[in-house]
């Protein structure tokens, strides 16, 4: 069982937010920004939590914040960036517009890793999540060599690695799609509890 010092949370709020036309993780929902929905998920699980971001609004948070090695190259350079920062051989990788994503979950990412795997992934209705997924530090060679010829691709930089992926049960696991435009911020936004 991989224990909770082997573990760095990473959570990516870089990109453009063009869909919803500001910071995704900065949005107040309920109080509390969309980016401590995921910092509060992850937390338990990690021995440290980092924000990969160029924007220093987040610096409020008092966690540790690094800028994209590789700057506006997509979310698998901001993996890249976490996997360069951590210090653990484990890293659980969120985005940061996943508000009702649960602890509970992401330990379920944790039980499927028994070492043999690069990456340990979500899978919802059919559809994989590599931005809610468990990434050994391994990683970081092959994603670093695919971006230095350009491949930004995060589903093809996967197809380079071990992938175990977990499926949730629809009936009885939690809703963990991510929220992207207004419309949808809408709609989850009387279902959350402070
Ligand atoms: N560090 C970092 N995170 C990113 C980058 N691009 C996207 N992300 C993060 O990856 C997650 C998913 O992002 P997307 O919704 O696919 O992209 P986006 O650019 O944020 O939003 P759209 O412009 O609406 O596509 C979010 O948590 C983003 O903050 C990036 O270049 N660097």
């Amino acid at each position: 069982m991989i224990e909770k010092k082997d573990i760095t949370g990473i959570i990516l709020a870089g990109g453009k937010s063009s869909r919803m036309g500001t910071d995704k993780g900065l949005i107040n929902l309920n109080g509390r920004l969309f980016v401590q929905y995921s910092i509060s998920a992850v937390e338990p699980l990690v021995t440290e939590t980092f924000i990969i971001s160029g924007n220093p609004a987040y610096d409020v948070l008092k966690l540790g914040r690094f800028e994209d090695i590789i700057p506006n190259a997509g979310p698998l350079a901001g993996i890249l960036t976490g996997l360069s920062r951590s210090k653990t051989v484990y890293n659980l990788v969120l985005s940061c517009d996943v508000p009702l994503i649960k602890t509970k979950v992401l330990e379920l990412l944790i039980y499927a890793q028994d070492g043999t795997f690069d990456v340990v992934q979500l899978v919802s209705n059919g559809r994989s999540m590599p931005l809610i997924a468990l990434y050994h530090k391994r990683c970081k060679l092959i994603f670093h060599e695919l971006l230095k010829t350009d491949e930004r691709r995060l589903h093809v930089a996967l197809d380079h690695c071990r992938v175990k992926n977990v499926e949730l049960d629809p009936e009885k696991d939690v809703f963990t799609s991510n929220i992207n435009t207004p419309g949808e911020l809408k709609s989850i936004a009387h279902g959350i509890k402070n």
